[in-house]
C-alpha cells in the first residue's frame, strides 16, 4: 500500500486533539506522537487581530509540549471562524451553534488556522496563520436545527465542519481547503521540510 508521499527526518510531535490533524498529516506518510495540550486557551486581548489571535494560540499549544520535549519537533495549530468583528471558536451549546450558523448564513467569512513547527532544544519557532474565505448558502432555520440534531457542530470552530455532513452548508470556497478542516497542509509541510524534519520519501 502506498503511506504517503513523505517521510519523518525528526521525531515529531503533534500537539493537539483534533482527529482532523492526525489524519491530514498521516495520510502524507508521517509518523507522529499525539500529545495535546490540556492549557485552557484565553480569549483575544481587547484590539488583537483574528490572525494574531489564532498565531498566538498555536503558540501557546505548541509552547506548552515543547518545553516538555525539547528533542522533538512540535506541530500546533488553532483554528477560528472569524464573522465581520467576530472570533467564532467552538460553539458552547446548542443555541450558541443554532446563532453561530445563523450569522454565517448566506455570507462571506474567513476561517484563520495559526500554526506553529517549535524545536525548543534548537531554538527553532516558526509560526503563520493562514487564511481562506468561506461562502456559505442561505439556510433555513429548520436545515441549520437538522444539522445540529446531529451533533457535528459542537467541537468545531464556527460550529460547522466542511468535511462531514457540514459540506452542504459550503457553496464556495477561496483559498486552501485543509486550512478549513484544521490544518493548511501545504504550508506545514513546507514548513516541515524547510528545517528538514522531514523529506520526500525515498528522496
Ligand atoms: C471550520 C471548521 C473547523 N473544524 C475544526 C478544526 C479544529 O479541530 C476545530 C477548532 O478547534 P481548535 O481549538 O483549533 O482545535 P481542537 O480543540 O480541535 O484541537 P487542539 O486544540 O487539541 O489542537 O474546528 C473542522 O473540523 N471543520 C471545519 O470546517
Amino acid at each position: 500500500m502506498n503511506q504517503g508521499p513523505f517521510r519523518a527526518r525528526r521525531p515529531l510531535l503533534l500537539a493537539s486533539a483534533s482527529p482532523r490533524r492526525q489524519a491530514l498529516l498521516a495520510g502524507q506518510g508521517l509518523g507522529f506522537e499525539v500529545v495535546p495540550s490540556t492549557l485552557k486557551e484565553p480569549a483575544p486581548e481587547p484590539g488583537e487581530a483574528p490572525a494574531d489571535y489564532a498565531a498566538r494560540m498555536a503558540r501557546i499549544k505548541g509552547q506548552d509540549l515543547a518545553a516538555r520535549h525539547p528533542d522533538k519537533v512540535i506541530i500546533s495549530a488553532d483554528t477560528i471562524v472569524v464573522e465581520g468583528e467576530s472570533i467564532l471558536g467552538k460553539p458552547r451549546n446548542i443555541d450558541d451553534a443554532l446563532a453561530m450558523l445563523s450569522s454565517l448564513s448566506g455570507r462571506w467569512h474567513q476561517v484563520m488556522t495559526g500554526f506553529c513547527v517549535l524545536h525548543h532544544g534548537d531554538g527553532i519557532s516558526l509560526c503563520q496563520t493562514v487564511t481562506t474565505r468561506v461562502h456559505m448558502a442561505e439556510n433555513s432555520r429548520a436545515m441549520l436545527q437538522a444539522y445540529i440534531d446531529t451533533g457535528e457542530p459542537m467541537d468545531k470552530a464556527g460550529a460547522y465542519g466542511i468535511q462531514g455532513i457540514g459540506a452542504f452548508l459550503v457553496d464556495e470556497v477561496q483559498g486552501s481547503y485543509t486550512n478549513v478542516v484544521g490544518l493548511p497542509l501545504r504550508s506545514v509541510l513546507n514548513c516541515l521540510l524547510e528545517i528538514g524534519a522531514i523529506g520526500v520519501a525515498n528522496a
